[in-house]
């Protein structure tokens, strides 16, 4: 136990100034330095009602109604001051009130806003880590797919050679061009990009080829010595794509790298892609299988998304639970990639503590574990399974033991019963 010397030394010299009030409101406790900016002797306001020393104090609110006040403006001696106030209490009764100036006018404040902004600019400098992903580098995975799609990326840029990148929606196909465009010769040239299926069809070819007798020149030609990234191919119409091939036999220096999530093969089959434009573009078939194919990539892809937006939205370390984890792992993450993103990104910011947990998770997440889990125990055993999950969510959420009692609508031995039976 700290003596009580000690603990007026601490709080005397506590950066900041403060006040304690019992229930009455009258003063139990308040520190010199407080006491020279009032203009009052200590020894004089102990035992004072709060409010003939303090002007516009709302301690007696907190007194009163039990609620915290937090960085609230409080006006006294011709300047706002920001104020936290809290009330004390004893099994649960009000006591009395504690009350403390955290800025102690706007110099205070100017002062620290100052220091955060420039902390904050040198984290951000510091902070390497961007969600603009375009650097082979930026390719997180260590599947086998991951390795050889990154060692053939390495082969492969440097030429001028066309890639096709097949993969569904979200698997990387454009963070995968980006990469190949910067280890290429062509790196400082134009990159140039068209997305077939974000334009109108009827629009598509004056954006891609131009037209001369308007003196419109279309991305192909802008993208004269460097690179054209043409996303979602398999969107461009037929008489586009004969234009287009004509085009390429005339036109001037541009590598080309397409992108399409439908296998373009069908689309021959089924006449909506011509084979000749095919053979042009597919010098190199570059297949980014999808998640589902290859989940050993996901825990690194979250741990570099939830690092991204935890830096982000200026939290502490958060950490993805067992329990996240699992279900995270069981989900098979249709929108790839670009999922796992928007999913990390919201649990970030919907999570109060240092863990996410569940609750934090889509619910076509949580449930899809429900739907699609094959069981191979006992129902005993699955039954027992379940509860255990259940129990070890719900104190996770819910620290106090009693509300989760409650809430399971268990009795507390009962719950201290299945607590050890699980070894939670
Ligand atoms: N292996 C990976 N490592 C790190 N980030 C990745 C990886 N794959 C994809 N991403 C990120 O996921 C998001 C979606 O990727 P991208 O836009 O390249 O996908 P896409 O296949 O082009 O999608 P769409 O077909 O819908 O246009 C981007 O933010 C990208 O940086």
């Amino acid at each position: 136990m700290l003596s009580e010397t000690v603990v007026t030394q601490i709080l005397e010299n506590a950066f900041q100034w403060f006040v304690v009030v019992d229930k009455e409101c009258r003063i139990l406790y308040i520190n010199e330095d407080y006491c020279k900016f009032l203009e009052v002797d200590k020894e004089e306001a102990i035992g004072m009602p709060v409010d003939k020393v303090i002007e516009n104090t709302k301690m007696h609110e907190v007194v009163t109604t039990g609620k915290e006040h937090i960085a609230s403006p409080h006006f006294i001696k011709g300047t706002y001051m920001l104020a936290n106030r809290v009330p004390l209490l004893v099994n649960g009764e009000i006591v009395g009130a504690f009350g403390s100036v955290i800025f102690r006018d706007m110099s205070d404040w100017n002062l620290l806003s100052s220091h955060v902004k420039t902390t904050m600019e040198k984290i951000h400098q510091e902070n390497t880590l961007t969600l603009h992903a375009t650097k082979l580098e930026d390719i997180k995975g260590s599947s086998q797919a991951i390795r050889s799609l990154k060692e053939t990326i390495q082969m492969i840029a440097p030429s001028d050679l066309p890639v096709l990148i097949q993969g569904e929606s979200g698997t990387g196909k454009e963070l995968i061009a980006s990469s190949i465009v910067e280890r290429s010769t062509r790196s400082t040239k134009a990159f140039v990009k068209i997305n077939c299926a974000a334009i109108p069809a009827e629009l598509l070819e004056l954006e891609l080829l131009g037209d001369e007798s308007i003196k419109t020149s279309g991305r192909l030609h802008q993208a004269a010595g460097g690179t054209l990234f043409i996303d979602e191919i398999g969107a461009m119409p037929m008489i586009v794509q004969a234009k287009l091939l004509r085009k390429l036999q005339e036109v001037e220096d541009v590598r080309i790298i397409a992108a399409t999530n439908r296998p373009l093969q069908t689309l021959i089959a089924q006449q909506k892609f011509r084979e000749d434009l095919y053979y042009r573009l597919q010098a190199i078939t570059l297949r980014i299988p999808p998640l589902r194919e290859r989940m050993e990539d996901l825990p690194e892809l979250a741990e570099t998304f939830l690092r991204y937006y935890q830096q982000k939205a200026g939290k502490r370390l958060l950490q993805l639970s067992t329990d996240t984890r699992k279900f995270m792992e069981k989900y098979h993450w249709p929108g790839n990639v670009r999922e796992v993103q928007n999913v990390i990104q919201a649990a970030v910011y919907l999570s109060h503590s240092d863990w996410i947990e569940p609750t934090a998770l889509p619910d076509s997440i949580t449930n899809y574990q429900a739907k699609n889990q094959a069981y191979h125990g006992t129902l005993q055993e699955e039954l027992e399974n379940l509860e255990k999950q259940i129990i070890s969510q719900t104190l996770h959420e819910i620290k106090d033991k009693t509300l989760v009692a409650e809430r399971l609508g268990l009795s507390r031995s009962t719950l201290y019963e299945k607590i050890k039976k699980y070894n939670l």
